[in-house]
């Protein structure tokens, strides 16, 4: 159980996040929407602390996670892993390369500045890009790759952590609506096939109610909306974007269903 407890951060004099509680159980897949400067980023940095909280706690597993440092803040950023909008994958390394840094915590600084990346670590890294479709562009350099490509690497990148959590900062805000879906559809199969928890930052409401089990809606750092998407109304949306609210609910076009297929087996 990831726990959020009574969490602020100010950036001067203004409450980017304001007094937010939040319980997330295990494997859930969790949208936090809201519109632009709602305070959904700062609330995903400060999980796995590239921002720190003004004040409150955040819990994982009843374990302080807000005051950790050294060794310790380096497994707790291994078990969060994070997803960005902009992919930050190191453009001029392959794909292979940049999906094994999701392993530098299992193996080691040393050893990977050495490329000494041992035959498991290959192997699983190689059934990640697999799961994703992506297998065949492992030898090219990422920055060559198409923006639903890249996001893809990240997202192995990201699993072959072997994180509890996934966070992932509008993940699809760069992508056209396919490369949206596919997308999405890879962090539905990792969430229901590993059971990872997934808490992911989505402007389009249409993507986070397609997706999402649960939303969390904010609106000037505070939650003002916690339930299953369906109890999301029409007119609770609009309080909530306010005036983004044309851009999220009217002429969208609907999202097309998920892909059922389940992942193969291949990575454990
Ligand atoms: N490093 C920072 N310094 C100063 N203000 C910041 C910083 N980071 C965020 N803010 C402010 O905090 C508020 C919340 O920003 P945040 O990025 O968390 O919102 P958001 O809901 O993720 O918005 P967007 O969807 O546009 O990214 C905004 O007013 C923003 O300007």
């Amino acid at each position: 159980m990831l726990t959020i407890d009574r969490v602020t951060r100010r950036f001067g004099a203004k409450a980017a996040v304001e007094d937010v509680s939040l319980e997330v159980a295990p494997g859930a897949f969790v949208g936090v929407i809201g519109r632009s400067g709602a305070g959904k980023s700062t609330l995903l940095r400060m999980i796995n602390r590239l921002q720190e909280p003004s004040e409150g706690r955040i819990l994982f597993e009843g374990r302080n996670v807000t005051t950790l440092t050294g060794a310790d803040l380096r497994d707790w950023r291994q078990s969060c892993a994070m997803i960005f909008q902009q992919f930050n994958l190191v453009g001029r390394l392959d794909v292979m390369t940049n999906v094994l840094m999701g392993r530098l915590n299992h193996v080691g600084t040393a050893r990977a500045l050495f490329k000494l990346w041992s035959i498991d670590d290959r192997a699983i890294a190689l059934s990640a890009l697999e799961q994703f479709d992506i297998a065949t562009l492992a030898a090219q350099r990422a920055e060559s790759l198409s923006g639903g490509q890249q996001q893809r690497v990240a997202i192995a990148r990201a699993l072959v952590q072997e994180p509890k959590i996934i966070l992932a900062d509008e993940p699809i805000a760069s992508l056209d609506p396919r490369n949206t879906r596919i997308v999405m559809d890879a962090l539905q199969r990792i969430n229901k096939h590993y059971g990872i928890t997934i808490i992911c930052n989505l402007h389009s409401l249409d993507i986070a109610r397609t997706y999402c089990d649960r939303l969390v809606g904010m609106a000037q750092g505070r939650i003002v909306f916690d339930g299953a998407p369906e109890a999301l109304t029409d007119d609770a949306a609009r309080d909530l974007y306010g005036i983004e609210a044309g851009d999220v609910l009217d002429g969208h076009t609907p999202v097309p269903a998920p892909a059922a297929q389940m992942p193969s087996p291949a990575f454990a």
